[in-house]
């Protein structure tokens, strides 16, 4: 997946700016910038829901705006910032959903049965499957939404905050998971904020500011005290932990 020359204008403002960018499968990137920065509106440029002002999306070569609709909700699953849920459906019925581009007319197939138990049991969700979603708490509303993205097996599973309002165990297995699904060949985009756990999960990082790409690339070479001033005016530690993965402590605001 690529972005080239991407650019976006939202009420007027310009929002990305001249983006070019590369996406390998089978790599989970990070993007990571302040609030505003517009990483959403790139998540939404790369799902193929925000059309871009000028420049492109591709996917293999071909760009994303030809690809129907049914074909690109197959091979693309986006887990969105905020998803309300107005209807009361059980856990495993939000599921299942994720697996609507995939089914004819008929009913569920074994393939449709099998991938919606595995994403219950991915995001913890077994003991909650017959659990209305309007009683479910923060973080399970979390895990049942990213289920049903898991649910669909997409090629590219693009999350915004994928880990708000997760506990730390439920943060780390879900980082598992979505490693996971990049060791089997999909190409995962996440937006994140935590910048210790970015620094865990992804291959690679995009730091973002005011719509224009301050660093991309390698997340070891690019996470550095130097990008992250620049990205958000913040001073860090970046230090190994005892599992030898890398740390980053943000320390203060820069004078
Ligand atoms: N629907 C919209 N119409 C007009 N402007 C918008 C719209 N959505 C977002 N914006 C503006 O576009 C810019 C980028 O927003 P975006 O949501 O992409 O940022 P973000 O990096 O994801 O921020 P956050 O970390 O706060 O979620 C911001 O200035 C925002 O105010």
């Amino acid at each position: 997946m690529r972005a080239e020359a991407l650019t976006l204008r939202r009420g007027g403002r310009l929002v990305l700016e001249d983006i070019d960018l590369a996406f390998p499968a089978g790599r989970v990137t990070a993007l990571l910038g302040p609030n505003g920065a517009g990483k959403s509106s790139l998540l939404g440029c790369l799902a193929g829901l925000i059309a871009p002002t000028s420049g492109a999306v591709t996917l293999d070569g071909a760009p994303l705006a030809r690809l129907p609709r049914r074909a690109r909700a197959r091979r693309i699953g986006l887990l969105p910032q905020a998803a309300d849920l107005h209807w009361d459906i059980d856990v495993e019925t939000l599921v299942a959903l994720g697996r609507l581009p995939h089914r004819g007319r008929g009913g569920l197939g074994a393939a449709d049965r099998a991938a919606i138990a595995a994403a219950l049991a991915a995001c913890d969700l077994l003991p909650l499957a017959g659990r209305g979603v309007h009683q479910l708490s923060g973080g399970e509303r979390g895990r049942a939404l990213l289920a049903r993205v898991l649910a669909g097996e997409p090629d590219w599973l693009l999350a915004d905050e994928p880990l708000a309002s997760l506990d730390p165990a439920h943060q780390l297995d879900v980082l598992d998971r979505l490693r996971a699904v990049a060791a089997g060949g999909a190409g995962v985009i996440l937006v994140l904020h935590d910048l210790h756990l970015a620094a865990r999960v992804a291959d690679q990082v995009v730091l973002l500011r005011d719509g224009r790409l301050v660093a991309a690339g390698d997340s070891a070479a690019t996470l550095t005290p130097a990008t992250l001033a620049e990205t958000f005016g913040i001073r860090v530690e970046i230090g190994r932990a005892a599992d030898g993965g890398r740390f980053i402590l943000p320390l203060g605001r820069l004078a």
